[in-house]
């Protein structure tokens, strides 16, 4: 198995009396998207502060490259970071933006590579303030990828981009990640993380909830079962294993579930000995969002 590049254990983090991060432990091995998942407030960008070295823990230990990263010895070198916020010049092109950062970046690479990693080629002598959000957030990668860091530290890369500039900046991310890099992910879109990251963390209110590869995770409540019931029939005595969760909106059933062949099967059984028929009766594997909105769901209740 390869060397975790990140590590944390029992990592606290308090603000006077609240407490916004409590007792996380997680780490990232070299080669690996890993995703940080959770709530408005959960606690995610306190943790990748701290891993930045912006912030200083409670209690517990962090490690970036077996070093401490707010420390003497931190490996600034070796991280690339976008921010929620890019601090780019408008009046400056992109050739021009990535000449600049050049200056202060060991061993930066060559403009011309630079602006190519991310499809920006095109666009090289385009002014900043007339760029697309889309091709913006790129640039912001081409400059956190320069010194060629074998750590990425990406905090929400796609929020506030449309649809198709979303995929763009994606697609990005699998290839550096294709190439090797580290990467280390906060997003509120889920499906971002299900297509880039291996492994994932879910946060709430300071704490992970579940945290695995991404077929673990999923495999909470694997598969989906759904079907409507006739009107008047109450769900009453679904056949709903402890494990699992029923769901019910008006007369659709969501049934999360590790065996959703077995489920469908119990449902179709106890809908025949009751005399009703269940209609629309869909069996597929859960995806990540189902399995987020169900922790959410139960974390809070
Ligand atoms: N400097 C601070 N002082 C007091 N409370 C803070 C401070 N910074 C963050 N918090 C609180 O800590 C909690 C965690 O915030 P954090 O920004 O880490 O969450 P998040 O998971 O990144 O949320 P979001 O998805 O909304 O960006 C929130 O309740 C926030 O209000």
């Amino acid at each position: 198995m390869s060397e975790p590049v990140i590590e944390v254990s029992e990592l606290r983090k308090r603000y006077g009396r609240f407490t916004a991060v409590d007792g996380v432990s997680f780490d990232v091995r070299e080669g690996e998207v890993f995703a940080l998942l959770g709530t408005n407030g959960a606690g995610k960008t306190t943790t990748i502060e701290i891993l930045e070295g912006y912030l200083t823990p409670s209690e517990g230990t962090v490690r970036v490259f077996g070093q401490d990263p707010a420390g003497r010895h931190a490996p600034r070198s070796r991280i690339g970071l976008v921010l929620q916020e890019s601090g780019l010049f408008g009046d400056l092109s992109a050739a021009e933006t990535v000449t600049a950062w050049s200056r202060f970046t060991t061993g930066a690479r060559p403009v011309a590579e630079a602006l190519a990693l991310v499809g920006l080629s095109g666009q090289a002598g385009t002014r900043v303030k007339r760029m697309s959000g889309g091709e913006r957030r790129k640039l912001d990668i081409a400059l956190a990828t320069l010194g060629r860091p074998g750590l990425l530290f990406l905090d929400e890369p796609t929020t506030g981009l449309d649809p198709e500039a979303r995929h763009r900046v994606r697609d990005l991310v699998g290839e550096l990640a294709a190439g090797g890099m580290t990467v280390l992910l906060t997003t509120h879109y889920l499906e971002e993380a299900q297509e880039l990251a291996g492994r994932v963390a879910i946060m709430d209110k300071g704490r992970i909830v579940t945290q695995g590869t991404m077929s673990e995770v999923l495999g909470r409540g694997s598969g989906r079962v759904a079907f409507e019931l006739p009107g008047g029939v109450s769900p009453e005595g679904l056949p709903v294993g402890e494990r699992d969760t029923l769901t019910v909106t008006g007369r659709q059933c969501v049934i999360l579930t590790a065996e959703p062949e077995s489920v469908a099967h119990s449902v179709l059984g106890w809908a025949q000995v009751r005399g009703v028929r269940v209609s629309g009766l869909d069996v597929r594997q859960a995806t990540l969002e189902e399995v987020f909105l169900d922790i959410a769901q139960e974390v809070t209740t």
